[in-house]
């Protein structure tokens, strides 16, 4: 919620829920679909199901934004995409730096989708004084010393971290010291700032070990209404004393601390939003 935010714009005063915040950017991507194909306006369920979201929770949202379409028209698309976009601070150029100008790093530099989005590239930093002044998406890397200059000079507010795990936590330091208030995190750790800092992180591998929790689940299931499978094989086996050493029921139930996470990923449920990108 946004309570203890009263030291950001006035336009975050509203009392905008976080849950709320984390769907307008799923509503803009949509949006900004049918702004391309010049689709004028749009019903909540149409934008709702483009969006993955269920409509009446769309509704909601745009309540808080003051947005409650026409009846029998709906939503202007235009307008949203600007109110969306203003209410993300879209409307306003986010210089950005990437520390850590590695495999991701150099992936995220030459990822166009940033800067149509309003985050401009303002520089690449890495450690290796053998990286610095090679180019990469067509900018020098600099190097780690001239961090905190770089920052300054840019006036950067965000920076995204690509550094190995170990790094991470004293960059962070180094970033915010210099004027960071808001961290893209890739490396797999937990960082810990100070209040006032925002951190987001992401990590693929986890979004994988929740598929691949389903997966399992599925194949669990498929075996189970076959009549095959680990479980109904044991099932078997103690009817008639002639178990194979197949696996006990119990391995093929998730352990605990992925029931937790797929319990999670579901509550995201049929509107398929569990994201990528977490608080940290
Ligand atoms: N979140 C995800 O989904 C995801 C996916 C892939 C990789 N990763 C993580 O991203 C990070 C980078 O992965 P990679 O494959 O690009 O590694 P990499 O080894 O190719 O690149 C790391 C770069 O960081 C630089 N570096 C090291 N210490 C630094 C420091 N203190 N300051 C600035 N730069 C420093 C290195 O010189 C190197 O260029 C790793 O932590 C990796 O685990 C995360």
């Amino acid at each position: 919620m946004a309570t203890g935010r009263t030291h950001r714009p006035a336009t975050r005063s509203r009392g905008i829920p976080e849950a709320t915040v984390a769907r307008l950017p799923l509503y803009l991507r949509a949006l900004t679909a049918l702004s391309e194909r010049s689709v004028p306006t749009v019903s909540s369920e149409e934008l709702a199901t483009a969006a993955g979201v269920n409509s009446a929770k769309l509704r909601k949202d745009f309540s808080y934004l003051g947005s409650y379409g026409t009846r029998g028209v709906g939503y202007d698309v235009e307008y949203l995409v600007y109110q969306i976009s203003r209410e993300l601070g879209l409307t306003q150029d986010w210089p950005v730096v990437i520390v850590g100008i590695g495999n991701l790093g150099a992936a995220l530099a030459n990822y166009g989708g940033f800067a149509s989005r309003g985050f401009r590239v303002a520089a690449l930093i890495d450690a290796d004084p053998a990286m610095a002044g090679k180019p990469v998406a067509g900018m020098p890397v600099q190097h780690t010393d001239d961090l905190e200059k770089i920052i300054e000079e840019n006036g950067v507010s965000i920076g995204v971290i690509a550094t190995p795990a170990g790094a991470a936590q004293q960059v962070s330091e180094r970033l915010i010291a210099a004027g960071v208030t808001s961290i893209l995190n890739f490396a797999p750790t937990v960082l810990s700032v100070p209040d006032g800092v925002d951190v987001r992180k992401v990590d693929l591998s986890i979004e994988l070990q929740i598929l691949a929790f389903h997966e399992q689940r599925k194949a669990g299931e498929e075996a189970a209404a076959a009549g095959t499978g680990p479980v109904a094989e044991a099932a078997a086996g103690a009817g008639t004393g002639t178990g194979t050493g197949a696996a006990p029921a119990a391995a093929v139930e998730p352990p605990a601390g992925r029931a937790a996470a797929a319990a999670a990923a579901r509550k995201g449920g049929p509107e398929g939003d569990v994201p990528a990108v977490m608080p940290a």
